[in-house]
């Protein structure tokens, strides 16, 4: 597959390796191309993709994985579908959407989490799997109005049946600023997997908070100031810098036990106030507190089809 790709332009820059637009057999793919001094990366995010039962419309489709051996040395690649909508990061700060748009991106982000953190049991189900970077920027836009989940090379998956992770999980991975408390703090119990699943949930939390802030109430109500979008923001942008440390995470997550900002305007409408009321939950300090994604996608779903009905 490697020799039929054309490379057309850089599109991304990952953790581990870069991300390019592409051509294979007339159609545009995604290809990330790691330099070979991260191979572990490139096995680690190949092995997770070819997990057993992974594919899911809000999982970013994997194509192939191959080796590309030039005069310059191997360049291992990764070929996945391509999103023209780019990164969620990217979208929302070019676009505001409406609060129909809101439930239903919020939704499929759940929905893609729910695939990744429930089991399929079975001889051939599928394991648990934590994603553990989970962001705006590891999460695409899809043509459909729908999210899809990317970057799985520090995702960890857990064998119900024989009670083990399939890898020794170093504490502290991920980007601090969506990193939870108790990762920020590295008292996250690594033997308890569902840890791992409720720290994606605080991680995802802050997304669906990014998600809100650009949201605008859907009918036109004059344009009054209360129900107009907010301008972009990070998470904590207003209470760290561009690249804060893990002390600088402590400081706001535990020392002062900050959360970003809920705006009044997001108790008027009822999408947004049930929308915030599940980021509450899942940025709660006690990770037993935040919700389950199975049980946000319900909650989702279920708002996403009372309202299409009211309107
Ligand atoms: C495994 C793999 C291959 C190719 C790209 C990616 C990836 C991303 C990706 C995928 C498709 C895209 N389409 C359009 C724009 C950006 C994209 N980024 C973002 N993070 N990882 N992952």
């Amino acid at each position: 597959i490697a020799k039929q790709i054309v490379i057309e332009r850089q599109i991304g820059e990952g953790r581990f390796g870069k991300v390019c637009l592409a051509n294979w057999r007339g159609a545009h793919v995604a290809v990330k191309i790691f330099t070979t001094i991260n191979d572990q990366s490139w096995l680690r995010e190949t092995e997770i993709y070819q997990t057993v039962l992974l594919r899911h419309d809000n999982i970013l489709g994997f194509i192939a994985a191959d080796l590309k051996v030039s005069v310059g040395g191997a360049q291992m690649m990764l070929i996945t579908e391509y999103h023209k909508r780019g990164s969620l990061h990217d979208f929302l700060k070019e676009n505001t959407i409406d609060t129909a748009q809101l439930v239903v991106m919020a939704r499929s982000i759940a929905s893609g989490l729910a695939h990744l953190h429930e089991p399929i049991n079975g001889t051939h189900g599928k394991p648990c799997i934590a994603h553990r970077d989970i962001k705006s920027r590891n999460i695409l836009v899809k043509t459909d109005g729908e999210c899809c989940i990317a970057d799985f090379a520090l995702a960890v998956r857990y064998d119900s049946r024989r009670n083990e992770i399939d890898i020794a999980p170093n504490s502290r991975v991920g980007t601090r600023r969506y990193m939870a408390p108790e990762v920020v703090n590295d008292t996250i119990d690594v033997t308890s997997f569902s840890a791992f699943k409720s720290a994606d949930m605080y991680s995802a939390s802050l997304v669906f908070w990014e998600l809100c802030r650009r949201s605008r109430q859907s009918w036109p109500v004059g344009g009054s100031p209360m129900l107009q979008a907010d301008e972009y923001m990070l998470p904590y942008a207003n209470l760290v810098g561009p690249d804060p440390s893990v002390d600088d995470m402590r400081l706001v997550l535990i020392v002062q036990g900050a959360r970003p900002d809920i705006p009044m305007r997001w108790k008027c409408d009822n999408r947004l106030r049930v929308i915030s009321e599940i980021i509450q939950f899942c940025w709660h300090q006690n990770p037993n507190v935040r919700l389950a994604a199975l049980r946000v996608m319900k909650t989702l779903r279920k708002l996403e089809d009372s309202e299409t009905l009211e309107n």
